[in-house]
């Protein structure tokens, strides 16, 4: 990023002017600049890859970066099965039954026409030389370990194929050290890639150090990507170079020719890391870092994991169980065996019981998730006395009862009634505060609330005039409330993948009719 002036591009004379939008080149005057433009037109960009010491290579803005700022969109380096994936087709990623088998390699296809896909032509030829025939006869949601070598050797043909994408995917950090002192994943990697390549496909082309880096790579940069229905995993390299942040400032989103697009959700200021979030938002500190241990063998320190009450949501504060008022939580937010203490009262709990908490709390919403409303609001009633209101199994607890209220067949707008409608207005606002705070701008996450709130305050005015209980005008104020968060909504929501080509027309059509307006 040159500042207060260079040498101009093209003539290299002395130049004060410089690209308003990535600041980073000079020029002496407009003709340079107009003659220079074909060539610095796919380098142009509002970031530069700068080393931080304590994120490694990340991604700098150059300038202010507008929130709806589209600011890379890349085709990825190599996709293919995550490490535990359950049977997909290696043509084209869609769930598999077991009726059609590749007649070279015995993996399971979709159909036959996907033995020839691009995905699949380079890696069926080492596969099929397997010394046993590949058996796959489960094809439930059970990861099969026959998968987890599939990427990594997409990856390492990658060396014959296509050197330059190999050099690139080559150059990405790989946490290989790390992995080893994790005996629990470097016996997965050794067992179900390195030696399954080795010992049962018969692959000669890689040594097992750089099977291990591979897979190294993926873990450490690899984005979860929807392909055909099904997650998989994708390598996008300028993507990767995002640092994480627990208060994202970017969203990505990956289409379905596989392309990945990262978007501004808010103002990026001249300066500042370009961040993305390798986990969940919704999650709290504890989970979120724990998972970023495991997953990328890092301990985020950013500021929401940093203040005890996660900027106050409170998404970690759970409820004193001996004063039953104080509000509990970490007397130390980075240090994971730190004691918790009530901010009332002092009472002590220990970071293991609050962790073995968290994890059968988390056990039973699973549970409950998959049923529908009734058992998740017996959910919030039962643990209202031990967790804070904003405590993350709550919030996850109330996304789902937005979403089932209004949406689900059992629970559609003409069938709710007034208290449910409150109810789905109380929490949307709420989360849509959350959402302000953990994930601000043009988010996902705020534009699922947004349009979610806009729906409900429709449908709650309409019920509320319509049996006398609020007046014209006071259901107007309801509907000039929703007509705001519908447009913003919209506006968020436009670019995700199911939105585009007609999905957002359609999804607003249904509700019309649902709401009858
Ligand atoms: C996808 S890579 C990002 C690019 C990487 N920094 C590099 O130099 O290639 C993920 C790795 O970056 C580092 N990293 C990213 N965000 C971080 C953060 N907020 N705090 C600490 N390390 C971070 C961690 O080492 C993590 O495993």
């Amino acid at each position: 990023m040159a500042e207060g002036g260079g040498s101009c591009e093209i003539c290299n004379k002395p130049a004060r002017q410089f690209c308003s939008s990535c600041r980073g080149v000079f020029y002496c005057s407009r003709e340079c600049q107009k003659q220079d433009w074909k060539n610095h037109k796919g380098k142009c960009k509002p970031y530069v890859l700068l080393k931080h010491p304590v994120y490694g290579r990340h991604l700098v803005a150059t300038r202010d970066i507008r929130a709806g700022e589209v600011l890379l969109k890349e085709a990825p380096l190599v996709v293919g099965p995550k490490q535990k994936s359950h049977p997909v087709c290696l043509g084209c990623h869609k769930r598999v039954d077991g009726t059609t088998f590749c007649p070279a390699c015995h993996y399971p296809l979709c159909s036959s026409a996907c033995h020839y896909s691009r995905f699949h032509k380079d890696e069926c030829g080492v596969l099929a030389k397997a010394s046993g025939k590949i058996k796959i006869d489960k094809f439930d949601s059970t990861a099969h370990p026959a998968y987890e070598c599939i990427t990594p050797l997409r990856c390492l043909l990658l060396r014959h194929t296509d050197p330059r994408k190999w050099q690139t995917l080559s150059d990405l950090q790989d946490n290989v050290e790390n992995i080893k002192n994790n005996s629990e994943m470097e016996g997965v990697i050794q067992r179900n890639t390195v030696d399954f390549l080795k010992n049962f496909i018969e692959y000669e082309g890689a040594e097992g150090s750089e099977v291990f880096r591979v897979c190294g790579i993926l873990l450490t940069n690899s984005f979860e990507v929807k392909h055909n229905g099904q997650r998989i995993r994708g390598v996008y390299p300028q993507a990767a170079m995002c640092a994480h942040d627990c208060r994202p400032n970017t969203k990505h989103h990956v289409d379905q020719d596989l392309y990945l697009t990262i978007r501004a959700t808010v103002v990026i200021r001249k300066g500042a890391s370009i961040t993305t979030t390798y986990t969940n938002t919704l999650w709290n500190t504890l989970q979120r870092r724990k998972q970023l241990k495991l997953s990328k063998y890092f301990l985020c320190g950013c500021r929401r994991c940093s203040e005890p009450s996660e900027l106050g949501t409170h998404l970690s504060t759970l409820m004193c169980s001996e004063c039953s008022v104080g509000h509990v939580q970490s007397t130390a937010p980075l240090d994971s065996n730190a004691p918790w203490a009530c901010l009332k009262c002092g009472h002590q709990v220990q970071a293991r019981t609050v962790d073995w908490g968290d994890q059968m709390l988390y056990k039973e919403l699973r549970g409950v998730e998959q049923s529908t409303v009734r058992p998740l609001e017996d959910f919030l009633r039962h643990y209202q006395k031990a967790l804070h209101p904003g405590h993350r199994f709550f919030v996850e607890a109330k996304f789902a009862l937005i979403k089932y209220y209004g949406n689900h067949p059992n629970y559609r707008y003409r069938d709710l009634s007034r208290e449910q409608l409150e109810k789905k207005v109380e929490y949307s606002r709420e989360l849509l505060g959350l959402a302000d705070t953990i994930d601000p701008g043009l988010s996902l996450l705020r534009g699922t609330v947004l349009f979610e709130l806009q729906a409900a305050l429709v449908a709650l005015s309409k019920m509320l005039l319509s049996n006398d209980i609020i007046t014209k005008d006071g259901s107007q104020d309801y509907m000039t409330e929703a007509v705001r968060y519908l447009k913003e909504a919209t506006e968020i929501l436009k670019h995700e993948p199911e939105m585009e080509n007609g999905g957002l027309d359609a999804k607003l059509k249904v509700l019309s009719e649902e709401l009858e307006i």
